[in-house]
């Protein structure tokens, strides 16, 4: 087996007891190392019935299942979590339990003591973006759902397990919860490079974190599986085709990140800036608008000129929110950002919420032809599939790599 290899799949199947027909039949797949595998199917094809049984949650009926090359079947349950992290929606966190305990479960089991479990939880929380003093000693109904799902993640990683099974992880936050969790999760495996199978239904989610994503059928039968962007372009068959919908160009807006467009700059004021000299600059210059800032130089407001009048003598609480995303946001996070606010643009900041840059609409509109004459000249046929892209941080990835010819 290829040393590349993390996770096989070979002719696996799953009838449950007293089921006619297989939840999950013959069933194939490799995974490699530190790579973001997506199973999505519509509901009840069988993607929860397949990750379990790599963890062994579900004893497949027929078939095997090796783990860095080792069959799953002669490793004891507790290896088995010690190699495998597993997250669910809202992080099945036990309710009556701490967070610390929480996360610091799968360590007690592997017999860590008492202050190098503390420590570590104390570590993980700081890498999740929770704060270890504020959250280590509340119930999970004590958090946002948000919280959960990072306290979660948290847990799944705290035996530092080389491969991660996430099922439908952020399904139960909101959009823009969810948009964050995603934009943070890939952030976290930037560093951890982890090898992760994660299950959704939502084929936009799929696009963003997948290196590759399997679309299932009925009983889990792969009907491909393939890059995101081999995907967009080249469905397999009419049932993928209607899987991804309409909007397929809409969709390519996931294929790119924020990070990988040049960014506009914006004249930024703080409030203590008088009315009077901004409306001076918004004409000298022909700026639509100026971005006011907070002292520590994170977006606050667009003002334009109709939100003016010189006889103010404050900026405070003027003009329309800055919609904000990050340089690992979608360009489809971008847009529905710069509807939302009706502004078209997109205040790019760093982690801590600093001013980065602006992605204006036009901006966006240009890198979309961009992506559609690549489109074009991959269908004349001048790029070849490869089946396997190796993992590659997502959003480091340049656009010609993305969506370029292969
Ligand atoms: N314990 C069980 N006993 C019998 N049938 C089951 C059991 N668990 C799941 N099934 C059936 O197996 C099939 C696959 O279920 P599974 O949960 O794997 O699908 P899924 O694709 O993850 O669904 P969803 O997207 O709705 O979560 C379904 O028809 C389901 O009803």
């Amino acid at each position: 087996m290829s040393d590349d290899v993390m996770i096989s799949l070979d002719h696996v199947s799953k009838r449950y007891r007293g089921q006619k027909v297989p939840a999950v039949e013959n069933v194939s797949m490799t995974i490699h190392r530190g790579e973001i595998v997506v199973l999505v199917g519509p509901s009840g094809c069988g993607k929860t019935t397949t990750m379990k049984m790599i963890n062994r949650l579900i004893e497949p009926s027929s078939g095997r299942i090796t783990l860095d090359g080792a069959d799953v079947t002669s490793l004891n349950p507790t290896e088995l979590r010690r190699r495998i992290g597993y997250v669910i929606q809202q992080g099945g966190l036990f309710p009556h339990m701490s967070v610390a305990t929480n996360i610091g479960m799968v360590p007690r089991m592997l017999g860590w003591d008492r202050r190098r479990i503390d420590a570590r939880v104390d570590e993980l929380l700081d890498l999740v973006g929770l704060e270890p003093g504020q959250f280590r000693n509340r119930l999970p109904q004590q958090l946002s759902g948000g919280q959960q799902q990072r306290v979660g993640v948290a847990r799944a990683l705290a035996a530092d397990p080389p491969v991660m099974l996430m099922d439908e992880p952020f399904g139960a936050t909101d959009p823009l919860t969810r948009e964050h969790l995603q934009n943070e999760f890939l952030r976290l495996q930037e560093k951890l490079q982890k090898t992760i199978v994660f299950v959704t239904h939502d084929f936009d989610e799929a696009i963003k974190m997948g290196s590759r994503i399997a679309v299932l059928g009925e009983r889990s039968r792969i009907r491909q599986f393939d890059t995101p962007e081999r995907l967009l372009a080249a469905p397999a068959d009419e049932t993928v085709a209607q899987f991804i919908g309409a909007g397929a160009s809409l969709k390519q807006l996931n294929l790119r990140r924020v990070g990988s467009i040049a960014y506009d700059e914006a004249h930024l004021v703080t409030s203590q800036e008088s009315p009077a000299a901004v409306l001076r600059h918004l004409d000298e210059s022909g700026d639509w608008a100026v971005l006011t800032v907070d002292g520590e130089r994170r977006p606050l407001r667009w003002v334009g000129p109709r939100d003016l009048r010189p006889e103010r003598d404050t900026l405070d609480g003027v003009g329309i929110p800055a919609p904000t995303v990050e340089p690992r946001a979608t360009l489809r996070d971008a847009l529905d950002a710069m509807l939302t606010c009706g502004c078209g643009a997109a205040v790019v900041v760093d982690d801590a919420g600093r001013y980065r840059g602006v992605l204006g609409i036009d901006r966006l509109m240009r890198a979309i032809t961009e992506m559609r004459e690549t489109e074009r000249s991959r269908d004349r046929g001048v790029a070849e599939a490869s089946y396997y892209r190796p993992p590659m941080p997502r959003t480091l990835a340049a656009p010609a790599q993305r969506g370029g010819a292969r």
